[in-house]
């Protein structure tokens, strides 16, 4: 199993894989080999091999345009498909499954190092994208999500586990995941949401580099905004109104919350806890992972057994950003306000996250003695 870091590798399935996919896709469009799928024009693109060969592009945005693009007929679907293939010893059924496990958010909470971290593990696959299935793409139905979207083939020992952060936020995505797979287990990482917001706003930055100061967006925009809608990064952290809609559809117990502080100072501690959650056979331990002093944190190690064959396989750069420096009163107001919804969180999880109080933003900050004395 390989991991595809950001924008890095993707896992290319062998000939015998992709030759089944191959056959798949056509049984169940009704395509022929040579015939072409249509894009959003209506126009016939390329043959399906072709098409294939897209989808197994190293480029992630050739994936997630050829999988826009395409235009396969829906009730196509609905056809239930012999889907699986021998695996290469000749002793074991692969097939497509619907992921067992969804990290479902949050956003910014350390999704992809998790999901990366537990890819380790001998028994869990990784689907390698965000699937946005629940949330942009439901009306295409579960087969296209399976099948199509190409969920990887497993055996039965295996777990396939998918994250999308977005469904974290997205009212009615908790009850249709619930309806579409029964069974399935959610994992959410939650970090201090002042950090999260932080986090989120580098990210903007290092997409649109114009973008108005973090001062503006926290404070300024709701106010002259007032009947739009405010800042959606900062709405993110008021994590217990959205968690109030999982745990409407959820038992609690088919539910795994996780420190995103923790899964970066002991990720072995974490993944270990994650691994009773999903009944996994213990396989992690922190030898897999070793502090990389140029990344500034701690990364995964392929074949941690033996010291003088391992190799690091670190999170890209969109993952680990230093973030600008924000003033300490700005940070005081933005945790004083997140500090109650906090409190109500803690309670509603039954785990204190300790994070940081309004007060310690202030403790360096000549300024705080003043606003602490009013
Ligand atoms: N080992 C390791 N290496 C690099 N980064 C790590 C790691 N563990 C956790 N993190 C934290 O993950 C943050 C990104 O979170 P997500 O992957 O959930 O982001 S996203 O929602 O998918 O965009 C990312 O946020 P930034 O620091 O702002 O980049 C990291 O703090």
């Amino acid at each position: 199993m390989c991991w595809a870091g950001n924008g890095a590798t993707l896992a290319v399935p062998n000939d015998k894989e992709r030759d089944h996919r191959i056959s798949l896709l056509v049984n169940i469009t009704g395509l022929s080999a040579g015939d072409g799928f249509k894009n959003a024009d209506g126009n016939r693109s390329s043959n399906n091999k072709k098409y294939i060969n897209t989808i197994y592009s190293t480029d992630n945005n050739n994936f997630n345009n050829s999988i826009n693009n395409k235009n396969i007929p829906n009730n196509s679907f609905n056809n239930s498909i012999n889907n699986s293939i021998i695996n290469n010893n000749n002793t074991e059924t692969l097939t497509s499954k619907l992921p067992q496990v969804i990290i479902a958010g949050v956003k910014k909470g350390g999704t992809k190092a998790l999901l990366s971290f537990l890819d380790l593990h001998p028994h869990v696959r990784a689907f390698r994208f965000e699937s946005h299935f629940f949330d942009k793409h439901f009306n295409k139905g579960l087969e296209w999500y399976r099948l199509v979207y190409q969920m990887p083939l497993t055996s039965s020992s295996e777990l396939t586990i998918e994250k999308t952060p977005s469904y974290f936020v997205t009212p009615g995505v908790p009850r249709r995941i619930r309806e579409g797979i029964p069974n399935v287990k959610i994992i959410l990482v939650f970090k201090d949401p002042i950090t999260r917001l932080v986090s989120d706003y580098t990210q903007t930055m290092s997409k649109y580099p114009n973008i108005r100061s973090f001062y503006y967006h926290a404070f300024l925009r709701s106010k002259r905004e007032r009947n739009k809608r405010s800042w959606k990064a900062l709405d993110i952290g008021i994590y217990h109104k959205h968690l109030q809609r999982w745990l409407e559809v959820f038992d609690r117990s088919d539910m795994y919350f996780m420190s995103g502080e923790t899964l970066i100072t002991d990720p072995a501690y974490e993944l270990q806890k994650v691994e009773k959650f999903l009944n996994l056979k213990p396989f992690i331990k922190r030898e897999h992972f070793v502090f990389n002093a140029k990344k500034g944190f701690l990364c995964p190690v392929i074949n941690a057994t033996d010291i003088t064959t391992t190799r690091m396989k670190c999170l890209g750069d969109s993952k680990g950003r230093s973030h600008p420096q924000i003033h300490p009163i700005s940070l005081f107001r933005i945790s004083s306000f997140y500090h109650p919804l906090n409190l109500i969180f803690y309670q509603m999880t039954g785990i204190n996250f300790n994070w940081t109080e309004p007060s310690n933003y202030l403790q360096h900050s000549t300024a705080s003695k003043l606003i602490l004395q009013n």
